[in-house]
């Protein structure tokens, strides 16, 4: 018999019962809760008279929601000026308290993004299933976790009886071999893969990234790849554990100790799939070719490479890509054959569960240090993933080196990735942003969202355009 892949692994040792109609039940190990999908599913369990089964599966943060300006923080959930944004965040807390749930609230130093907490805390381990209200719920994947976004019902069910219904996926490996060039990033390579296989190249798989390159990736780049499964259709993002997993969570509070910790760790080393695991599918990269990516569209699969041009929709044949490329096209400003380096910002975000941890941060302020944000440049600003992220940052003096060039270092949240808050694009704004998603609106009526790199997006705001950061004088790499 053939060897297991990692997804399979993980897939049977969840299975509760396995149905003939391709339908399952899975145990669920963790739930992750944040205020915009939870408040139905408390509701529901209250209309039910029912009690979560096990509370301590389970932790919740306000993270969509928040304001992230110091003056409004500092008010707690007085702070959140917008009435809606107000009833949700609140509504988590009279939930989780009313339920007996553990939250980080709003002021807490351990908020902040879901995808973000949960594997700062350990929280998140290897051989869990994880779920959360959320999409990127794919980003826990990077500790062999199996993890994926489910609905609000589906949140209400999981409260209630620590099971899904699921359905099995299928195996897709993508593999990146070999190194990647000074100055490229995990970031630049989940959008050139999704800049291969499209955004729904993963549809039905459950992705799991291998090889050298992967391999060779911190935690918190191997996070930015799988919280972008997603974004390639795919629910599920996975990494084998290796000692980089075992490393990062070693001492972390919500992991497990002494003994137990050393039972953990063998069990988690076995937590790869088998040298004769069969995929369905495989895709393989060199490493070395990527280049730094910007996606200049409104979906995450219409990116170039930093030394190339937005395409030309009359070089294209297939009529339903040419219009949508025309589409895109005319939603960003962008003219046909542009350089991707003239496209001239107005705003940087650098933040979002995808890049807002401290191995971001730090790669932004390499770049940022004693630079000044470009003066057409409106608003350049750093969204720490976490008040720990935050804190870190600070003790490292990373804060400063951002003040000090310019950018407004803000509070813990999802901020301008969506625009929950009061952090949002004006129409027509071109923004450099270490988010995920682009398509039209995403970051505020009328905004245009263009996807890259923490290193890449401090370095538009310095430039006040693309530009290749491999060019500029510190690369991020090398500093
Ligand atoms: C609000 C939430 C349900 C949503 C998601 O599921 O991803 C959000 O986090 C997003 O990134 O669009
Ligand atoms: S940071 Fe963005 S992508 Fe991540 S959970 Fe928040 S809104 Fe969703």
């Amino acid at each position: 018999m053939a060897g297991q892949t990692l997804y399979d692994k993980l897939w049977s040792q969840h299975l509760v019962k396995q149905r003939e109609d391709g339908s399952a039940l899975i145990y669920i190990d963790r739930q992750l809760l944040h205020e915009v999908t939870s408040p139905q599913a408390f509701e529901g369990l209250r209309l039910a008279g029912r009690k979560p089964w096990r509370l301590d599966a389970n932790l919740a943060t306000p993270d969509h929601n928040v304001p992230t300006t110091l003056k409004e923080r500092a008010a707690g959930n007085a702070g959140i000026l917008d009435p809606v944004s107000l009833i949700q965040v609140q509504t988590l807390d009279d939930n989780c308290e009313a339920f007996g749930i553990e939250e980080f609230r709003i002021n807490d130093a351990r908020q902040g993004i879901v995808h973000v907490v949960g594997p700062e805390q350990g929280a998140t381990l290897p051989g869990m299933t994880v779920v959360c209200g959320d999409s990127h719920t794919a980003t826990h994947g990077a500790f062999a976790a199996l993890a994926h976004g489910i609905g609000t019902s589906e949140v209400e069910h999981v409260l209630a009886t620590q099971c899904l219904v699921a359905q099995k996926m299928k195996n897709l490996r993508v593999r990146v071999e070999g190194r990647l060039g000074t100055g490229v990033t995990a970031k630049d390579i989940v959008l050139a893969v999704i800049g291969r296989i499209g955004t729904a190249g993963g549809t039905g798989y459950a992705i799991e990234f291998a090889g050298s390159a992967i391999r060779d990736l911190s935690m918190e780049g191997r996070m930015t790849i799988c919280n972008m499964a997603i974004e390639a259709g795919a629910r599920v993002g996975l990494v084998g554990v290796d000692d980089t997993t075992i490393d990062y969570l070693r001492e972390r509070p919500y992991a497990p100790t002494g003994e137990q910790w050393d039972a953990a760790v063998a069990a988690w080393r076995e937590l790869v799939s088998d040298e004769d695991a069969v995929f369905d599918k495989e895709v393989v990269f060199d490493a070395a070719e990527i280049a730094p990516q910007v996606s200049w569209g409104t979906s995450p699969e219409m990116v170039a490479p930093i030394e190339g041009e937005v395409p030309d929709p009359a070089t294209i044949d297939d009529d339903t890509v040419k219009r949508g490329v025309t589409r895109a096209l005319e939603y960003m400003g962008l003219s046909p054959r542009q350089k991707i380096t003239d496209i001239r910002l107005d705003k940087v975000f650098i933040g979002s569960c995808t890049n807002s941890r401290i191995e971001d941060l730090r790669e932004a302020a390499k770049v940022a240090k004693g630079k000044k944000v470009a003066d057409s440049i409106a608003l350049a600003m750093v969204v720490p993933g976490s008040g720990l992220v935050k804190r870190q940052a600070e003790a490292e003096g990373l804060d400063k080196i951002f003040l000090e060039a310019g950018f407004e270092w803000r509070e813990p949240g999802c901020s301008m990735c969506l625009a929950m808050n009061a952090d949002k694009l004006g129409a027509g704004e071109h923004c450099a942003s270490t988010s995920n998603r682009n398509f039209e609106g995403r970051q505020g009526y009328g905004g245009r969202t263009h996807l890259v790199s923490p290193a890449m997006a401090a370095a538009a705001a310095i430039a006040g355009h693309f530009v290749d950061v491999r060019d500029t004088t510190l690369s991020p790499r090398e500093a």
